[in-house]
């Protein structure tokens, strides 16, 4: 019962003739601009996951997610800064020395004691940050753009001097001042920074913003676009998709989006929607199939549940209740699916025991459970379990009581001897029945 053939398109539209067609229906239509069908991830369970307020992670542990995630494919993995803690020093060298095909990033304030003791740590490269806007200017570090822009070139110089990789990003992007920003990152651009990034610090932005900005942006600089949502108004998925549409390169995750209070893009959310839009490049570049497991992994060490409507994972992402949906996705999975659970190594259940039940999902149980029944009895065995679904929540286990005695009451009663019998159907004792004509 898998396979959903609508969105398992080729990756660029057709030309047929003069007519165009696209196998994909999901598939945006192709645009110079976008980089939806060739997005790198830069994953920051890491770096970001370790400011949710739960997260504690041992070296153990943060080896165990590293490793996890560079098997399911991300192309970098951002670590805290050595500058916040000893530990956190330690365990960057740690995660450098493990071999990983992923690059090792760490994330350091633009600041050149920072980028000392983060060189040294045996890192493929730096993501610089500081905040631009006039809030983080006044109250967090104090500092005015002339400032920031003469310190983020020695940064930056001295790091590319150290033969690594360099990202320069300003916090608070979207409520900085467009004209400071944009010279600021022509200036870093020119350079030779390798990525300049733009960062929802506090979940602001609409997809139109985040498009308008990515698109100005990239008719500004030459280098790649890395681009960071926070999730604090829901739109980070969508955000980090209309970045991509506008030409940014690289997207920050988490895992669970865990972060900062509500975190940012999470990894599972950002496949699902990447995966319907790009299937031949999300499938091949990413084991999906190891989605539940690492997020599983990152529950358990942040000590949280995964959503019960987490995209893919969240134990109902391919249930199917109501009659109307179960029939048709018996049918036909597309009609209620764009993912396809096979792809994630998951399979879909369709509900039979409640009473927005259709006989329809009665049938296809009564078929599993090796009974037969026509298509009346069915109607009237769903009759009983809806009957029963109205007097209390059912599970599958009263449903399939309910259809195993409706059938046992279809079939012809056996003799039991206390009951009187009807003489016209004694067999005589001892003798064999005859056997037909
Ligand atoms: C939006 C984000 O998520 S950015 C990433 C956030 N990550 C972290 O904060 C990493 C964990 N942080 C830490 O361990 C500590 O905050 C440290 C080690 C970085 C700094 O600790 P402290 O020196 O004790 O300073 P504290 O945390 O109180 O304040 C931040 C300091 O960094 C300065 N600062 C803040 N942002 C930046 C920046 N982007 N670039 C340069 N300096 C900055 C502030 O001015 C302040 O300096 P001050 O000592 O002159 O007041
Ligand atoms: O470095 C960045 O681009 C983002 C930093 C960050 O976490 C944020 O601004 O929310
Ligand atoms: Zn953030």
């Amino acid at each position: 019962m898998s396979g959903n053939g609508a969105c398992n398109g080729t990756k660029n539209g057709v030309s047929n003739g003069s007519a165009y067609y696209r196998s994909n229906p999901y598939q945006p239509v192709p645009d110079f601009l976008s980089n939806v069908d060739k997005f790198k991830i830069i994953e920051s369970t890491l770096r970001e996951g370790e400011q949710f307020a739960n997260a504690y992670f041992d070296t153990e542990t943060k080896i165990k997610i590293a490793k996890a995630l560079d098997e399911f494919g991300v192309d970098y993995i951002e670590l805290t800064s050595p500058a916040a803690s000893e530990q956190s020093r330690r365990d960057c060298e740690a995660i450098c020395k493990l071999g990983l095909k992923a690059k090792i990033l760490t994330h350091i304030r633009c600041d050149m004691r920072d980028a000392k003791l983060a060189v040294e740590t045996g890192v493929d490269g730096l993501d610089v940050v500081i905040g631009t806007s006039s809030f983080l200017r006044e109250h967090s570090h104090g500092k005015d753009m002339a400032y920031i822009e003469k310190t983020a070139i020695e940064v930056i110089e001295y790091i590319k001097s150290k033969g690594l990789e360099v990202r320069f990003s300003s916090e608070d992007s979207f409520r900085s001042d467009l004209v400071d920003l944009l010279s600021l990152y022509k200036a870093v651009d020119k350079v030779g920074v390798h990525r300049v990034g733009i960062a929802d610090t506090v979940g602001c932005a609409t997809p139109r913003q985040v498009y308008d900005l990515v698109r100005t942006l990239r008719g500004v600089v030459s280098c790649d676009i890395e681009t960071h949502f926070h999730n604090d108004t829901g739109c980070a998925v969508a955000n980090a998709y209309c970045a991509l549409e506008a030409g940014a390169t690289h997207i920050d995750t988490s895992v669970l989006g865990i972060g900062e209070r509500n975190g940012i893009t999470p990894l599972g959310g950002l496949m699902a929607r990447m995966v319907v839009t790009a299937p031949e490049y999300v499938k091949s570049k990413y084991k999906l199939h190891k989605l539940k497991e690492i997020e599983d992994m990152v529950a358990e060490a942040v000590q949280i549940n995964v959503p019960f409507n987490n995209p893919i994972t969240g134990f109902c992402a391919f249930t199917h209740k109501a009659g109307i949906h179960a029939k048709a996705i018996l049918n036909n999975p597309s009609t209620y699916e764009i993912l396809d659970p096979a792809d994630f190594g998951l399979t879909r259940y369709v509900h039979f025991a409640s009473r927005l039940t259709g006989w329809n999902a009665v049938k296809t149980r009564v078929k599993q459970l090796g009974l037969s029944m026509t298509d009346d009895q069915v109607k009237e065995c769903t009759a009983k379990i809806k009957a029963l679904a109205d007097i209390r929540p059912i599970a599958i286990d009263d449903a399939d009581s309910i259809i195993r005695s409706f059938h046992i009451s279809l079939q012809p009663q056996p003799h039991r001897p206390s009951e009187p019998v009807p003489t016209d159907e004694v067999i005589p004792a001892e003798e064999e029945p005859e056997p037909a004509a």
